[in-house]
């Protein structure tokens, strides 16, 4: 046997680590240090020397993504396939005891797993039984309830009785669900944990005892975000033997809105006794000028468990930062920064796009598109499969053509307005029979009374609902259409309604889809084969186009997309953190809570420390968010970046930053950006980030401005002529 595969390639305190007797270790140390190298090498050395078989031993990764690459590391590593081991989720592992221990756990046989969307379709289900109104008692929160119960490793009869109709009715409900899940056989993602851990901790101890045995070793990465059920998990596994291995950085917490505990790493030491504190300093993954950077951020953040972070490796290139003049901008600059990538001999895949809200993802898929880069979306649908959005676009679908039954099946009861199963059956029925569409068949249910009152009141109403939506916005422009669908049909409100930040997202892809309309009539021309299509049909095309361009298959070159959430545990040679704007990143949600906002920084570390190589960071000066320009400020991470590092892009001009004042330069036309550029009154108003047009020149953006009165000269960036300086009072800008 050979174990120098196993430790060569290490330093001396990954080594310790790896070669450590078996024991409790908590391994803590910041990102790109080898944490994940650590824990692969600790599973093939304690394969091979301490002659543990592959059967003993547990690994728990964050992804499903992160299990196979393991497995596949640590086969390289052992030279065998290392067969019987279980690499996986916390989720996927307990699926895994509960299909083996089915009967034990009071479960059918077949029991059927429910995902997020199966969940509150049956709490709706248990709403309308109980007849709680929707609007005081939205579904959405019953489930943000129950699940963060389940996280907490409580059901109903734990929880302590007040009078508060609040907690009255959250309990009620919960009950009702528990119920319906036991007949129906049905659990979901937070039962699977929960459920696991009351058959080997209250039901079982025999099992538990097996599994106890079994595991020799469980090793656990991403240790940081762990919840409070998967920590009790872990430690009745663990039991009184030393065999846990934890590698993670408090740094690096991203989940707390999602009940991951930070404290759990403080407290390790105590709960698992015997367990040795190995720091990894040095970093093997970026630059040291993107080291040094990400350092500097987090430094801001309080109560840390503190770590040093240095590498050997060359400083690097500068960070590069660009300020947009608006999120198209952004988009173009990015895809254009990549193309050069690939003509000096990079890969795509090299490359990844990092932004805070999923919402980003649209402006930028459409650029990419649009110069053919194919691009890949991880942990997250692209824009136009989003479930909001095809709700959306369903409701524009039918407005368009009535006759459009799939999008009618897709949306007659979205959001729910009474209109029941029994009710769809029989529409259904009538159009089978009949041999006429589904909104056709509805009209003559209604007109024929082939239902009771109600049932025909509520699906008289949508009917109407959709003729309203039609008739109110014949005539207006795209987005108008757009806009006034998604409010009459009550998606907004519907997803407003939802706790967190998933509704909170689907309401700005909503918006985001406003946007796209906008974007889409201002480029839209009707070839002469489509002089009798509509504007509306055409972007209803587009878009079912645009979902249809499979994504790019895993063997392909493609760019990599995703959330900064979802980055965690990756790196990449070439960075994008696109939209790093306050408002945006960090959101504004975390605004008010200084845990949020120490949460938000996190976040913005583990972007930072993707980068292996480049990193570019962009802005937009003026966004499109919530329907509206918006004129965010650059990120305050952004300041928190010594200077040194960074270098400005703009205009295909580099400018290294002025040190002059200690203040970075972009503070300075940052703070101008709000402030209106001093003309004479007969002049219009102008102020940086505007849309102007010009008399020959067309629409385009002011940029920059010098001096003031009528012979202050602006620049701005027409959006066909490029740009150009003016002197503002010879040149008729008309402000937009
Ligand atoms: N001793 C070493 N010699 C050479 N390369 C190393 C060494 N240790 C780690 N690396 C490399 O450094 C990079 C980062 O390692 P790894 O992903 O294990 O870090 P990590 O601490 O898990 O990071 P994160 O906190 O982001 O999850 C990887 O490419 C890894 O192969
Ligand atoms: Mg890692």
């Amino acid at each position: 046997m050979d174990v120098t595969a196993i430790i060569d390639g290490l330093n001396d305190a990954q080594r310790s680590a790896v070669t450590a007797p078996v024991q409790n270790l908590l391994v803590l140390a910041g990102a790109g240090s080898g944490k994940t190298r650590v824990l692969v090498h600790r599973i093939a050395w304690l394969v091979q020397t301490e002659n543990i078989s592959p059967y003993s031993i547990m690994s728990v990764t964050f992804t499903n993504k992160a299990a196979r690459e393991m497995r596949g590391r640590i086969e390289e590593l052992l030279g065998v396939n290392p067969g019987g081991m279980w690499v996986g989720t916390f989720h996927g592992l307990a699926h895994r005891i509960l299909r083996a221990h089915w009967r034990e756990a009071q479960l059918n046989e077949n029991f059927q797993i429910m995902d997020s969307d199966d969940q509150l379709r049956l709490i709706k289900r248990l709403c309308k039984e109980m007849q709680l109104d929707d609007t005081r008692w939205p579904a959405r929160q019953f489930q943000w309830y129950i699940n963060g119960q389940k996280d907490e490793g409580l059901r109903s009869r734990h929880i302590e009785r007040t009078n508060d109709v609040f907690d009255k009715t959250m309990i009620r409900m919960y009950e009702a669900y528990e119920d319906a899940c036991d007949r129906g056989g049905m659990i979901d993602f937070g039962e699977l944990l929960l459920r696991c851990l009351e058959l080997l901790r209250d039901h079982n101890p025999k099992l538990l005892a097996h599994y106890q045995e079994r595991f020799r070793y469980i090793l656990v990465d991403e240790f940081q975000d762990t919840n409070a059920i998967q920590y009790a998990w872990l430690r009745l596994l663990t039991g009184h033997e030393r065999k846990l291995m934890a590698v993670g950085d408090d740094d690096q917490s991203i989940y707390g809105w999602r009940g991951a505990r930070i404290e759990n790493i403080q407290n390790l030491p105590e709960h698992f006794p015997g367990a040795d504190t190995i720091r990894l300093e040095q970093n093997y993954r970026s630059t040291n000028t993107i080291l040094q950077a990400a350092n500097a951020v987090i430094a801001n953040n309080r109560g840390r468990l503190g770590k040093q972070l240095w590498t050997e490796g060359a400083d690097g290139e500068k960070i590069s930062l660009y300020a947009a003049f608006n999120e198209q901008d952004e988009s173009r600059f990015i895809v254009g920064q990549i193309q050069k990538w690939v003509d000096e001999g990079g890969l795509r895949s090299e490359s990844a796009i990092l932004y805070r809200s999923n919402a980003q993802s649209r402006v930028l898929e459409e650029a990419l598109i649009r110069s053919g880069v194919p691009y890949r979306i991880y942990g997250g649908h692209r824009f136009y499969d989003r479930l909001e959005i095809k709700n959306a676009l369903a409701y524009l679908r039918l407005v368009s053509n009535r006759e459009d039954d799939t999008a009618m099946e897709r949306v007659i009861n979205v959001p729910t307005r009474g209109i029941g199963t029994r009710t769809i059956d029989v529409v259904r029925e009538h159009a089978r029979a009949e041999n006429v569409s589904m909104w056709r068949a509805a009209n003559e249910v209604v007109e024929y009374k082939k239902l009771p009152a109600r049932a025909l009141n509520a699906l008289q109403s949508f009917l109407n609902l959709i003729n309203q939506i039609d008739t109110e916005t014949t005539g207006t422009a795209l987005n108008e259409i757009t806009d006034h669908a998604i409010q009459l049909s009550g998606l907004i409100e519907h997803h407003a309604k939802e706790k967190g930040e998933k509704g909170q997202s689907r309401v700005e892809n909503l918006e985001e889809l406003v946007n796209a309309a906008k974007q889409f009539s201002g480029q839209w021309e009707a070839t002469p084969e489509e002089a009798n299509v509509s504007e509306l049909s055409a972007f209803l095309d587009q878009a079912a186009l645009d979902a249809g361009d499979a994504q790019a298959d895993t063997n392909q070159d493609s760019v990599q997309l995703m959330t900064l959430h979802s980055a965690k545990g990756l790196e990449f040679p070439l960075v994008f953190l696109a939209g790093v704007e306050e408002g945006l990143f960090p959101h504004s949600m975390s605004a008010e809570e200084p845990g949020r906002m120490e949460e938000e920084r996190r976040l913005c570390y583990v972007g930072i420390t993707r980068a292996m190589k480049k990193l570019f960071i962009t802005y937009a000066e003026s966004r499109r968010m919530h329907g509206q320009d918006n004129f965010n400020r650059p990120s305050r991470f952004i300041q928190e970046i010594p200077a040194e590092f960074i270098e400005e892009v703009r205009l295909n001009a580099t400018v290294s930053r002025p040190m002059s004042q200690g203040r970075p330069s972009y503070g300075q036309r940052d703070n101008s950006m709000f402030n209106n550029v001093q003309v004479d009154d007969s002049a219009p108003k102008i102020y940086l980030g505007q849309r102007v047009k010009h008399p020959i020149f067309g629409e385009g953006i002011v940029l920059n401005c010098e001096g003031d009165g009528p012979k202050a000269r602006v620049q701005v960036n027409f959006d066909d002529e490029g740009s150009k300086w003016l002197v503002l009072g010879f040149a008729k800008l008309e402000a937009l």
